[in-house]
């Protein structure tokens, strides 16, 4: 439900208000300073000092100190410089992480100013449809319910307003669809032309950053042009066309294209408009939340003089009601349309969490890690002699059983570590960070490595200390070790050590598959990912890479994208978590050169030096990527390039089989991988809980025992230590 009242943001009672903030997080004037100087300029100071920073179009939230609301959230809109860079969409992420954050705080109503249209300039009407628009999707598409209370003190302000939420209300009954007479029939349309208008998304000349084909685009405009350009020989102005970013300027040097035949374009233009569109919403996950979000209806572009991609009406024309009066082909609407059926299929069938993708992602990384175990410290020569120039294939087993190692035995504490805490959460109805129950697991993995089984002890908090053969040491990394016993109390910020050992990355995967569809920011968990890691590794690129692996597992599984898209994807989250770490450009370039080397190289192993041996976390997480993306469809040749070289096999192989194993699932792991896996079993049924996820809370009388004896009193199997 949205109002719009004449009243001070600061007299507002809701559970949260929004601060129209600057980046720097520093008291303003207008409605900033207001909210400032009630909530007690100090305090509120201080607090928004803790996040130093906060980009155009997000938010973050403090308490609302002396004022009556609970919260503020402060909310970083665009500076209006013309509507063509980003403006929109930076606006409405603003509203739209406002909400995401009243909501993860509980809150059931929430105040906005018109965020952007003061001293940001933002067009009034422009600043309304956006607000409206981001608030409405929201409403459509969260469970939870919140009431959103515009706060304006200027008459003609709200009267602008009021007018547009009418317009809004009464265009149809559902959302901000009109209606469209085509084929004879009523049918709901979305109408859009410029890009800073309400729809304006699905324009080609909005600005919407995508690669394809080791070419980058700003925006579709520039891809088609250069398309155009390149289909019909013409590269110098193929180029010039990249070398700028303004659309019409494109649109200009798309006309002086030579060697042009109308046929032949009108033939191939529709194709390629989709291949980019296909990239342009897979690539931008706002957009394609937006583009879902337009569901069945028909989508239009309106624009006089554009008869082919444009259905040749202009926006407040009558005639675009009604398709027998259109004089354009709408190329554009249509093309948007079928790439929103393949999107919305796609959105489908990954909303449901595959179970299968979960078994494969922890059994491949047992797999990779089983198998590299046998050659962890051997020269590639000594490989060749022993086991043939193919190098090692099938596992080694020792008395019938692929032995796992370290890194898997750690993967499952981690996993441990993550139903423990929600597990107490619900049932206790107060949990710490995760980062916390996953130290309390690590120190109890420390214990198999150092004492025998059974521990003669009351209580453990980690089921798996029933399991004797988890006490077993299979080459422990050494920081894991050291930084465990001085109490892993790492964290990014608190450093513990200067390590980046591989062995933070090689055991955080089950971090990745527990977010899974579960509504949290990827920055949550992307960063739970690098807490983890950094309970013992302090160095940048001993976590960096960590929450990387996190962010490609989830990508993979909530995001139904490709893996190389998942993986750029990764890169590019890390750079805006890690914006200031010292390593970062490291980071992002080795994962770079990763990529590039499997589109060109011909000969892994030379291409596995150049990434380096995988003893530490960023090259583990290269090699492994490495060979995911070189054989993204052949879990048996990817692993066996992944554990066939100098350096640190084990990792380099668990962490590959978790990466391909999440993204092709268990059916596809050959069955040699799973027969003789030692713990087989065990990483299933733990695969399985993260997947079934808690479902016991203290507000439930429903019981489930087993459940109960593993994450609350530690005793399954057997009932009793
Ligand atoms: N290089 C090396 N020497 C040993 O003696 C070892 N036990 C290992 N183990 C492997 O090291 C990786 C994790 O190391 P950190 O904890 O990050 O130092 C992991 O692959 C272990 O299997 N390595
Ligand atoms: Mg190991």
């Amino acid at each position: 439900m949205i109002t719009i009242k004449q009243i001070s943001i600061t007299d507002l009672s809701t559970d949260a208000i929004v601060n129209a903030a600057n980046e720097h997080l520093q008291a303003g004037g207008g409605v900033c300073g207001a909210i400032f100087s009630a909530a007690g300029y100090d305090k509120l100071q201080a607090a928004c000092d803790v996040f130093k920073h906060c980009d155009t179009g997000s938010a973050v939230i403090t308490s609302g100190f002396d004022l009556k609301a609970k919260y503020i959230i402060h909310a970083v809109g665009p500076i209006w410089r013309g509507g063509q860079n980003g403006e929109p969409q930076a606006l409405y992420n603003a509203y739209k992480r406002s909400l995401e954050l009243a909501t993860e705080n509980g809150c059931h109503s929430i105040g906005f100013p018109l965020i952007s249209a003061g001293i940001y300039g933002y067009p009034l009407e422009d600043a309304w449809r956006q607000a409206i628009h981001a608030c409405r999707d929201f409403e459509n598409s969260s469970t939870h319910s919140i009431e959103i209370i515009f706060a304006v003190l200027d008459k003609r302000i709200i009267d602008t307003g009021i007018e547009i939420l009418n317009e809004l209300n009464s265009s149809s009954s559902s959302l901000l669809f009109e209606n469209l007479l085509i084929s004879g029939r009523q049918v709901e349309a979305v109408f859009f032309h410029l890009p800073n208008e309400l729809y304006g998304f699905l324009s080609n000349w909005y600005m919407s950053p995508f690669d394809l084909d080791g070419v980058h685009y700003s925006s579709m405009e520039q891809y088609i042009m250069y398309q155009k350009c390149v289909l019909f020989g013409d590269q110098a102005t193929a180029k010039k066309v990249l070398l700028t970013d303004d659309p019409s300027e494109q649109q200009k040097l798309g006309k002086l294209c030579t060697g042009y035949i109308n046929g032949v374009w009108a033939g191939a233009r529709q194709a390629i408009a989709m291949r980019g569109l296909l990239a342009k919403f897979n690539q931008n996950a706002d957009l394609r939340e937006r583009l879902i979000n337009t569901k069945e209806a028909y989508l239009v572009e309106c624009a006089h003089s554009d008869k082919i991609w444009a259905c040749g009406i202009r926006l407040n024309e009558s005639e675009r009601f009604d398709a027998t009066k259109w004089t354009g082909q709408n190329i554009l609407g249509f093309a948007l349309m079928a790439v929103r059926e393949i999107i919305q299929e796609n959105h489908e069938v990954n909303n449901t969490r595959s179970i299968d993708k979960f078994h494969g992602c922890l059994i491949g990384g047992a797999a990779g890690d089983a198998l590299g175990y046998a050659v962890e410290f051997m020269h590639e020569n000594q490989i060749i002699s022993k086991y043939g120039n193919d190098g090692i294939t099938e596992y080694e087993l020792k008395n019938g059983v692929a032995e796992i190692s370290d890194d898997t035995q750690m993967t499952l504490f981690t996993a441990n570590g993550l139903l423990f805490g929600t597990t107490r959460g619900m049932t206790r109805g107060i949990m710490g960070d995760y980062e916390s129950y996953i130290q309390i697991m690590y120190q109890n993995w420390y214990r198999t490595q150092k004492e025998t089984y059974p521990i003669q002890e009351d209580y453990l908090c980690s089921w798996l200390m029933n399991i004797p053969a988890l006490f077993s040491r299979r080459a422990p990394g050494n920081t894991c070790l050291s930084a465990i016993k001085q109490g892993a109390e790492g964290s990014t910020v608190h450093p513990i050590n200067d390590s980046k050992g591989c062995g933070g990355v090689m055991r955080v995967a089950p971090i990745g598959l527990y977010f899974v569809n579960k509504h949290q920011q990827f920055e949550m968990s992307d960063k739970l990912g690098a807490e983890a890691a950094a309970l013992t590794h302090g160095h940048d690129l001993g976590f960096i890479p960590a929450a990387a692996l996190v962010h490609i597992i989830r990508a993979l599984l909530e995001e139904r994208i490709s893996l190389k898209d998942a993986v750029k994807d990764a890169i590019d989250a890390m750079r805006k978590l890690f914006p200031d770490a010292k390593h970062i450009n490291e980071f992002t370039a080795i994962m770079e050169k990763s990529i590039m080397l499997s589109d060109t190289a011909s000969d892994d192993l030379n291409a596995i030096h150049q990434l380096g041996e995988g003893w530490v976390a960023e090259e583990t997480l290269a090699i492994a990527v490495y060979c995911a993306l070189k054989y993204e469809r052949d879990f048996d040749k990817a692993i066996r390039v992944a554990v066939n070289h100098n350096g640190d096999s084990d990792s380099t192989g668990a962490v590959c089989g978790n990466i391909l194993g999440a993204y092709l699932g268990y059916d596809a792991i050959p069955q040699k991988y799973k027969e003789h896996l030692e713990l087989h079993d065990i990483i299933i049924e733990i695969a399985d809980d993260l997947y079934n996820d808690c479902r016991i809370s203290e507000y439930d009388s429903n019981r489930d025992e087993v459940w109960e004896s593993k994450y609350i009193y530690a005793t399954y199997p057997g009932g009793k230590r």
